[in-house]
């Protein structure tokens, strides 16, 4: 029997994987996985992701062996070299097909398509599965025919179409007959520019997904609309790093969700189907970087927003990248960052707010900010994240709703608790001063004042938008 090769990426898992299923069903599998250290680096991933990814890499290696896949390891600097070195495997080990899972930034979608085009031979072919979301980029348009630009709308027509078979998990491949090919060692990875956080804060793999998932509806699930916002509290999965690198799917998360919740999706505990929708929109921005593909090349999504003047402030730049910024929950999260390689969402809206409105900075030098630190960082959910809170993007926050960080903070941290944890020269001040420390309490205490006034510098992003013609 012909052998199929399949290419791993950002699908590092044996169970419900489209593309190993369907390998597994056509005869004895051989994996690869091509590891792009560069080619990432220019996408702007930093030392936590890609750690994160190479041990994602040794987890489903044990996991393939004990299939006896074999799963070979092959470097390239650039996606560009990706046909040749795959082609070359499928001809050493005798492949008749490759299958590979769709990826939808552009890069990526350039790279599968020279693939194709070159896996068209003789006796030879590849294929690409739709397995990251449940909607194939193009097979969910407005009444139009166009790709959706707003969420509402696509978050119910995705509840409205969305269909058994769609969700149904993929077949965990059978142990094969063992093959008589190795799986290649795996190479360190590389020195890199900084040293990568802790790896026991996110250990790899799928088991550990699958812990986090169960853990999370167990015990957090039915409370994540109240919890979701509190940053001190872990409401939320943190299944991003997961899902970023496919060490979970979709389909598992809202195959548990119905487990757990009578089998529907949108109707039911508020908590389980509040989460179900944080998942549409990340299926959300993937559609957005195929329909709209400008985003890709980090132009705003609303075009007339490219006439605005961002200010050069290299000092305020570092002072937000440092956790300097005089404003309490910004520094706070901006620390959390840093130290864990991971920020809650409400303050990742808070410090993009910050950074594009109140130091009126360039979105994107905060986006590759982001990219550089996050062990979750993913071009399509992050880049529609900055675009969000920078007033540029689709569902774009109107400009003249500007976070105000001081109420963001006692709404959100109301006793100073996650603010005394990041922030511990605040920790000694009475709980309300933490959100906005009196400088006469701060005699003693090494943290500088405000960089900008809130009034002054909201009125500045006000004009700076407003001054933009459509
Ligand atoms: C400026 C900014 C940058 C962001 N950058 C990233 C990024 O690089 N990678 C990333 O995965 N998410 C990003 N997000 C979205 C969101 O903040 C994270 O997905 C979330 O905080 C991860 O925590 P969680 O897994 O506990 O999420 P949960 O609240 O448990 O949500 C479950 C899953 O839904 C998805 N999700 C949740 N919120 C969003 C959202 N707003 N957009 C897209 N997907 C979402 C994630 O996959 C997440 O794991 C960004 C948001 C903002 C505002």
């Amino acid at each position: 029997m012909k052998r199929q090769l399949v290419w791993l990426r950002s699908d590092l898992r044996i169970d419900d994987n489209s593309a190993l299923a369907a390998a597994a069903a056509k005869g004895p599998v051989i994996a690869v996985f091509l590891r792009s250290i560069p080619q990432w680096q220019e996408h702007g991933h930093g030392a936590n992701k890609l750690d994160f990814w190479a041990r994602g890499v040794a987890a489903v290696k044990t996991a393939l062996n004990g299939l006896n896949i074999p799963l070979l390891h092959r470097d390239i600097d650039h996606y560009n070299q990706a046909p040749d070195v795959l082609l070359e495997i499928a001809r050493e080990y005798d492949v008749e097909q490759l299958h590979f899972n769709h990826e939808y930034a552009l890069n990526e979608r350039h790279r599968d398509q020279a693939v194709q085009d070159a896996f068209k031979q003789p006796g030879i072919t590849a294929h690409g599965y739709h397995d990251a979301i449940a909607f194939a980029p193009g097979s969910l348009l407005t009444g139009k025919g166009d790709y959706y630009g707003v969420f509402t709308p696509f978050s119910k027509a995705w509840h409205k179409q969305i269909t058994a078979d769609q969700l149904a998990l993929r077949a965990t491949p059978q142990v094969q007959a063992a093959l008589d090919i190795q799986s290649d060692p795996l190479p360190e990875l590389p020195k890199l520019d900084s040293s990568p956080i802790d790896g026991q804060l996110w250990p790899a793999g799928e088991n550990a997904a699958a812990d986090n998932l169960a853990r999370f509806l167990r015990f957090r699930g039915r409370h994540y609309k109240d919890q979701r916002d509190l940053p001190k509290v872990r409401g939320t999965s943190e299944l991003s790093p997961y899902l970023a690198l496919g060490m979970i799917s979709h389909r598992q998360c809202l195959q548990a969700v119905m487990s757990e919740n009578g089998g529907h999706l949108a109707d039911g505990d508020i908590g389980l189907t509040t989460w179900v929708n944080e998942l549409v929109w990340r299926e959300f921005y993937q559609h957005v970087a195929v329909g709209f593909p400008e985003v890709c090349r980090y132009q705003p999504f609303q075009e007339h927003t490219k006439q605005l003047q961002w200010r050069d402030d290299d000092e305020g730049f570092q002072a937000w990248c440092e956790g300097r910024t005089g404003y309490p929950i910004v520094d706070a999260a901006m620390r959390q960052l840093v130290a864990t390689g991971w920020m809650h969402n409400r303050l990742r809206m808070v410090t993009a707010m910050f950074l594009s409105k109140h130091l009126l900075i360039d979105w994107r030098r905060g986006e590759a900010f982001f990219m550089r630190h996050l062990v979750d960082g993913e071009f399509c959910a992050n880049n529609g994240g900055w675009q969000w809170a920078a007033s540029t993007g689709t569902d774009a926050a109107p400009y003249f709703r500007i976070f105000n960080p001081t109420t963001q903070s006692t709404r959100f941290d109301a006793d100073g608790e996650f603010i005394a944890h990041w922030l511990p020269e605040l920790a000694d001040l009475p709980a309300k001063a933490r959100h906005a420390p009196p400088q006469d309490l701060l005699t003693d205490v090494p943290y500088p004042a405000p960089i900008v006034d809130h009034k002054a510098a909201r009125q500045r992003a006000l004009d700076a938008f407003k001054s933009l013609t459509k």
